[in-house]
């Protein structure tokens, strides 16, 4: 099989803790034998949030305008395309991998007229209370909006329409590569007359795994989070989850822009439009989401009611 799976930047650093690169290594070092097991049986890519860790570097960069103008998020989804595939490709092989494992620095052409780039909804760096994301705001120039109950940096997120080196991965997934795929969604670029240039941007990295995997023609669609399903109800106390459901009922409820939304989407998107397979769950149960006994399963065709 052809899978392409999707790790979530918020499931790589949990909620409320510091972006400290030894928690994310952990982090990675605990999934990596599921997904080792997977590679060495299957065609493979992966593709990586960024959220926090781009949200991080942004910060950095702003931190002294004597020093240097801040980096657009073009570049910054750049540097954490090196960042995380490093650390992926080195748990991969610790975890046992003994096939090839490589990242390519991957470009996505998004649209320089997408209404996205007026309409900020990607949620960055990490999470404030009001007043201090406020302050954060009115320091930086930011727009900031409420994640679940902490305020976060938004940016423009436009929507993928072609990932650049998608060829250059299907030749290394034909020589039993696993790739990491369009991290952060891909380093956002428009096409000028003189050819790309970055765009100041963060794609969502959802909706390029459901492009990746609709291009490359991979058989099922894994989404890894930070929560074991998508919920009904999600936060109150009538929450449940949903454990098999087609993409057609799915799409019929609403879930949150810059979270749920985009992997519902992407889910309903590649299911519908392929016949494969999509599933949304935690990275903690990342076999079993793989394998289906866990997670929410979504499948192009009805399978009774949505939970
Ligand atoms: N209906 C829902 N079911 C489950 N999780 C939801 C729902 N609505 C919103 N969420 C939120 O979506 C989050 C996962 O999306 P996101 O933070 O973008 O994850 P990641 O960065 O891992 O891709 C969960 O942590 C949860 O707070
Ligand atoms: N780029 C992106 O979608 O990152 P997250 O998964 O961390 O939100």
């Amino acid at each position: 099989m052809r899978i392409v799976v999707a790790l979530g930047g918020n499931a790589l650093l949990p909620r409320g803790e510091r972006p400290d690169s030894a928690i994310q290594v952990e982090r990675i070092a605990e999934v990596a034998p599921a997904l080792a097991a997977v590679a060495a049986e299957h065609e493979l890519v992966l593709v990586h949030g960024n959220g926090p860790q781009v949200g991080m570097l942004a910060l950095e960069s702003a931190a002294d305008p004597d020093l240097t103008t801040p980096y657009p998020f073009s570049e910054l989804v750049a540097e954490t395309q090196g960042l995380i595939g490093y650390w992926l490709q080195q748990a991969l092989t610790n975890a046992g991998l003994t096939s090839p494992v490589v990242t390519l620095v991957t470009q996505t052409v998004v649209d320089a007229e997408d209404p996205a780039f007026a309409h900020p909804t990607k949620f960055v760096g990490a999470g404030y209370d009001e007043a201090t994301a406020r302050e954060q705001a009115e320091r930086h120039g930011w727009t900031v909006r409420l994640d679940g109950s902490r305020w976060r940096r938004v940016v423009a997120s436009p929507l993928p329409v072609r990932i650049v080196e998608v060829e250059t991965a299907r030749v290394l997934l034909q020589h039993r590569t696993t790739v990491v795929l369009a991290g952060g969604g891909g380093v956002p670029v428009v096409e000028g007359p003189h050819g790309l240039r970055g765009a100041d941007a963060v794609v969502d990295k959802d909706h390029v795994a459901a492009l990746v995997a609709t291009d490359l023609g991979a058989d099922l669609l894994v989404m890894l989070t930070d929560v074991p399903a998508v919920m009904i109800d999600f936060g109150t106390p009538e929450q449940r989850a949903i454990r098999h459901v087609s993409a057609a009922n799915l799409r019929a409820e609403r879930f949150p822009d810059g979270s749920m939304g985009p992997k519902v989407a992407a889910a309903c998107a590649f299911a519908a439009g392929t016949g494969g397979r999509a599933a949304i769950g935690s990275l903690a149960e990342a076999a079993d989401v793989i394998s289906g006994a866990a997670g929410t399963q979504v499948s192009a065709m009805p399978v009774g009611q949505p939970t």
